[in-house]
């Protein structure tokens, strides 16, 4: 058994994916008075992701994260509690100011993101999401503490979970990405 912990969510082996998944209720870690966001569509890109920005639970070395559109998230029940994390960053990140759980966060500005807000599936408290597909930005990992010698063993743990790990996002969304910048530049045609 290997010792590199990754995430609650894909150490225990979930997989369950529920093709009929349509949404449901994000809940905060708040006890009493918790923050509700609906998202009423089902979620797309879900990912492992090590950079230092995304929250993670309690231990996590990675956070798992995927976007719905933004059209489809409603917060539900005291958002009053919420406060953007970082007002300069491309994904506005509304944490709980009481528990610091991260409930979604938007890409308004012009990017190929621009229409998705960031979400984390494992708070949902409905099960049957989609299982993350791929580990991204996995090198930053090391920004937050983590042992650079022991790198190694951690792609090797993603791999064998069956998440490729990537420095940067997956190859599909860094091509839609470059696609949608040349197509702005018109270095293709749009
Ligand atoms: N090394 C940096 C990387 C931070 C980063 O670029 N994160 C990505 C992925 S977040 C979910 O996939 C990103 O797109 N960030 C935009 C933003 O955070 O607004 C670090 O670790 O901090
Ligand atoms: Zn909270
Ligand atoms: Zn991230």
């Amino acid at each position: 058994m290997s010792t590199v912990t990754i995430h609650p969510t894909v150490d225990s082996g979930y997989r369950a994916t529920d093709a009929s998944f349509a949404g449901g209720t994000l809940v905060c870690n708040c006890t009493t008075n918790a923050v509700k966001v609906k998202v009423k569509g089902d979620i797309a890109h879900n990912h492992a992701c090590g950079c230092t920005k995304c929250w993670k639970p309690e231990g996590a070395v990675f956070s798992v994260v995927a976007v719905a559109p933004s059209s489809e998230i409603e917060v539900i029940e005291n958002g009053n509690k919420l406060a953007v994390v970082d007002p300069s960053a491309l994904i506005q990140r509304h944490a709980c100011k009481e528990c610091g759980v991260h409930m979604y966060g938007p890409v308004e500005r012009e990017h190929p993101f621009q229409g998705l807000s960031f979400i984390h599936p494992e708070r949902f408290q409905e099960r049957g999401w989609a299982a993350p597909g791929f580990a991204a930005f996995v090198s930053s990992i090391i920004e937050s503490g983590y042992e650079p010698s022991k790198m190694e063993g951690v792609r090797s743990r993603l791999k064998e979970l069956g998440l490729e790990p990537y420095d940067c996002l997956s190859p599909a969304l860094m091509d839609y990405m470059a696609t949608w910048t040349a197509k702005k530049n018109g270095v293709l045609a749009a």
